[in-house]
């Protein structure tokens, strides 16, 4: 979804209000429902507070995202509010950090509306674009800023390549047609404002892997596909295998693409490094197909948001402590044939959309979640049924290299007994494994996260 579409001028305001209830009903002053049947101002403030009084929208970084989905014809309708001072809110002292109210209604109709909350949710995770936020003092830039951010790099003033960055792109170019490649990869974080690759890889498929937000970089006829990740190393292709994975599970390459990557250091808006790489090789027999790949249920945004968290949580540990983890994703009747509960499981009773993993505010408690014993199990479309569960599938065996114990035989043995994946972090390594019919893959390595 392209936010910035929906930011109307008039609807980005300095909030009056001292209080969050006030400064709701605030922004859903400023916004225009009258040809929308059946919805009424009081109404949807009503229905907004009563969803914040059952799960706070309060993101941290000082952004709060209350949201609804109502009964319009637009697809979205977006308003924002800025409190430089916080808010009162019913004792919560957390809403006196908030600087800033995000509002989002999206209609019953709209497709995708828990991917586009959590893109919007990165959006504020980025320290890049609060600094920008922040900066902004007059109202005037704050809107002109909030497009920016929001349109991605679309907006952002071309940074000029040197002849050195030419250079590279144009061998890449011939060395991807001499070897045969089917596809281009460029990492596009390699370049802080954006990369302009495509007229030099014209008749490949062009991807860009990009952390966050280039969105807006989808639209541009030469690019292909964006594959977002979440970047952390300072090495050159350290989350190569990850974008991969995703871009085989959305049917952005098959199993028999050549791939030329094109990669730097992050930031460093120089590109030094092109490797080619075989899908099938660099991915085992354990992918012969995009089924193989895939378990039946499965949607491919929810393997996404696993190994987003997967990821942070390989690297930032919890509270200062490296933690493990393993996500079992797939058919979750046959799953629970093989676990048991360790614990109370504390995602019963919840309404799936509020425990599914693509909800952004479903972050922060499967992290908190990821310090007890157990593993979680997710459904294909993304709701989380259980933590805490044990894995006994004993009529399976798994041949592992030594030094993996009950958390990687678990996940190996599962995914042999049933059509499901499961994703582990090591709590020893850090390091990050898919498992796939018995068989595992490091998406990221150990030596890689520990060193960056
Ligand atoms: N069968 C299982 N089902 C679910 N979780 C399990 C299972 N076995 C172990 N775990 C979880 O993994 C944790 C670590 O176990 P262990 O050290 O034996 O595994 P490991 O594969 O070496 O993992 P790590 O690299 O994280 O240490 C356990 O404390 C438990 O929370």
């Amino acid at each position: 979804m392209r936010i910035d579409r929906y930011i109307a001028q008039s609807r980005v305001i300095d909030l009056k209000s001292t209080d969050f209830e006030s400064a709701v009903s605030e922004l859903i002053e400023v916004c225009d429902v009258s040809k929308e049947r059946g919805l009424t101002k009081k109404g949807l403030v009503a229905d907004l507070l009563d969803r914040e009084r059952q799960m706070t929208t309060y993101l941290g970084h000082g952004v709060c995202l209350p949201h609804a989905r109502v009964n319009m014809k637009r697809p979205y309708m977006v308003a924002v509010g800025r409190c430089p001072n916080g808010l009162a809110y019913d004792g919560h002292s957390e809403y006196q950090d908030i600087r800033y109210i995000f509002l989002l209604l999206a209609s019953q109709n709209a497709r995708s509306y828990l991917y586009s909350l959590a893109s919007l949710a990165r959006v504020f995770q980025d320290k890049g674009h609060m600094e920008r936020l922040h900066a902004a003092e007059k109202l005037s830039d704050f809107r002109k800023e909030l497009k920016q951010v929001f349109a991605g790099e679309e907006s952002q003033p071309r940074r000029r390549h040197n002849r050195f960055n030419n250079l590279i792109l144009r061998e890449a170019a011939k060395i991807a047609k001499g070897a045969q490649c089917t596809s281009v990869l460029v990492f596009a974080d390699t370049f802080g404002g954006g990369v302009e690759v495509g007229k030099v890889f014209k008749g490949f498929k062009t991807v860009l892997i990009a952390h966050g937000t280039s969105e807006a970089a989808t639209e541009r006829e030469e690019i292909d596909a964006v594959i977002p990740i979440r970047s952390y190393s300072n090495h050159r292709f350290s989350q190569l295998r990850s974008a991969v994975l995703i871009g085989l599970t959305r049917g952005i390459f098959s199993s028999q693409d050549r791939l030329c990557c094109i990669g730097g250091l992050p930031q460093s808006n120089q590109f030094d490094s092109i490797t080619v790489v075989d899908i099938e090789r660099e991915f085992d027999t354990m992918l012969a197909s995009k089924s193989d790949m895939l378990p039946a249920t499965v949607k491919p945004e929810v393997i996404e948001r696993v190994l987003a968290i997967a990821t942070e949580l390989a690297v930032e540990g919890r509270e200062g402590h490296p933690v493990g983890c393993l996500f079992a994703l797939g058919n979750a009747e046959q799953i629970s044939q093989y676990t048991k509960p360790l614990i109370l499981n504390p995602f019963y009773g919840y309404k799936d959309e509020d425990r599914n993993i693509l909800n952004p505010f479903m972050d922060e408690t499967v992290k908190e979640l990821s310090s007890i014993d157990g593993a979680f199990i997710i459904r294909g479309d993304g709701v989380l049924i259980s933590a805490g569960s044990l894995i006994h599938t004993p009529d399976y065996t798994h041949e592992l290299h030594s030094g993996l114990g009950s958390r990687h035989a678990a996940a190996a043995s599962i995914t042999q007994a049933i059509d499901c994946l499961c994703i582990v972090v090591s709590g020893s390594s850090g390091q990050v494994t898919l498992f796939r019919r018995g068989k595992m893959l490091p998406l990221i390595e150990k030596a890689l996260i520990r060193n960056s």
